[in-house]
C-alpha cells in the first residue's frame, strides 16, 4: 500500500465542517501529502468520509488510537482494515497482549494490511503531567520503554514526539518507523502542544513521517503552506 513517491508529511483534518474539509482536499495532491483522520472527524462523518478520501486516491492514517481489552482492539483494527487505510494507530499503553492481538487480528490482510503503529506518550504531555498519572519516568525514558514492548510485539512503528526520534532510530534500528506530530515551523504557535520540532528538524533527527495540522489547515493558504513545507524538507 505504500505509494510511490513517499510523502513525509501526513495532514492531519481536524474539522467541524466536512465541505470546509473538501475544500482542503481539493487542493491538497495525493502524491504531495497523506491525509489524518482522526477522533472528531471520524465520530461526526464516520467511516464514510474515510472511504470517499481513500477513494480519492489519498493514503489514510485513521488515528483512533484504540485503547481497549485485546478482543476489541483486535476487532477495531480489522474494521480499520476493511476500510482500506494505509496506518492505524493504538496506545501501547494497552500493553503487550494488546498489541499482539491487534497485529495478529491483520494478519489476513497480508500486504493489503495497514501499517500497525502505537502511541507511546501523547506530544502534548510534559514530564509533570507523566507524574500526575503516576509515571516517574521522564517522556524520554517512557517512549523508549513503551517503544521497545510495541517493537516487541511486532508493530511497525510508533507515535512520539520528534524530541525523542534520535534515541529512537539508535535504540532500535532505522526501520522501525518514528510518526511524528507536535511539529510546528518557526514562529507558529504550540497551542497545546509541548515537546514540539520544526519539520526540519524532526527529518534530521529521524522521524519518518510529520503529522501535521493546524499550522496546515489553518493557514491563509494551506496548498502553498504545505508546499513550503516540503520545499524545505526536500532542500
Ligand atoms: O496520534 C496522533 O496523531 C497524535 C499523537 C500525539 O501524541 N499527538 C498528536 O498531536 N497527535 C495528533 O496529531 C495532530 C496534531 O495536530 P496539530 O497540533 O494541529 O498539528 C492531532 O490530530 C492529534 O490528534
Amino acid at each position: 500500500m505504500q505509494t510511490s513517491p513517499d510523502p513525509k508529511i501526513l495532514v492531519a483534518l481536524d474539522f467541524a465542517d466536512k465541505q470546509q474539509a473538501m475544500a482542503l482536499i481539493q487542493q491538497l495532491d495525493p502524491t504531495l501529502c497523506r491525509l489524518k483522520v482522526g477522533k472528531e472527524m471520524f465520530t461526526l462523518f464516520g467511516p464514510e468520509f474515510v472511504r470517499t478520501l481513500v477513494n480519492a486516491g489519498f493514503d489514510v492514517f485513521l488515528d483512533l488510537k484504540f485503547h481497549d481489552i485485546p478482543n476489541t482492539v483486535a476487532k477495531a483494527v480489522a474494521a480499520a482494515a476493511e476500510l482500506g487505510v494505509w496506518m492505524v494507530n493504538v496506545h501501547a499503553s494497552g500493553g503487550s497482549r494488546m498489541m499482539t492481538a491487534a497485529r495478529e487480528a491483520l494478519v489476513p490482510y497480508g500486504d493489503q494490511a495497514p501499517l500497525l503503529i502505537a502511541v507511546t506518550v501523547l506530544t502534548s504531555m510534559t514530564g509533570d503531567e507523566l507524574l500526575q498519572i503516576g509515571v516517574s519516568r521522564s517522556p524520554a525514558e517512557q517512549v523508549l520503554a513503551l517503544a521497545r514492548l510495541t517493537r516487541d510485539a511486532g508493530l511497525d512503528g510508533v507515535v512520539c514526539s520528534a524530541q525523542e526520534a534520535s534515541l529512537l532510530k539508535a535504540e532500535l534500528g532505522k526501520d522501525f518507523k518514528l510518526i511524528t506530530p507536535g511539529i510546528r515551523p518557526a514562529g507558529t504557535d504550540a497551542g497545546d502542544q509541548r515537546r514540539i520540532m520544526t519539520p526540519e528538524q524532526a527529518l534530521t533527527a529521524g522521524s519518518d513521517y510529520l503529522v501535521i495540522g493546524r499550522p496546515i489547515t489553518q493557514a491563509s493558504n494551506p496548498a502553498q503552506t504545505l508546499a513550503e513545507i516540503n520545499h524545505s524538507l526536500n532542500s
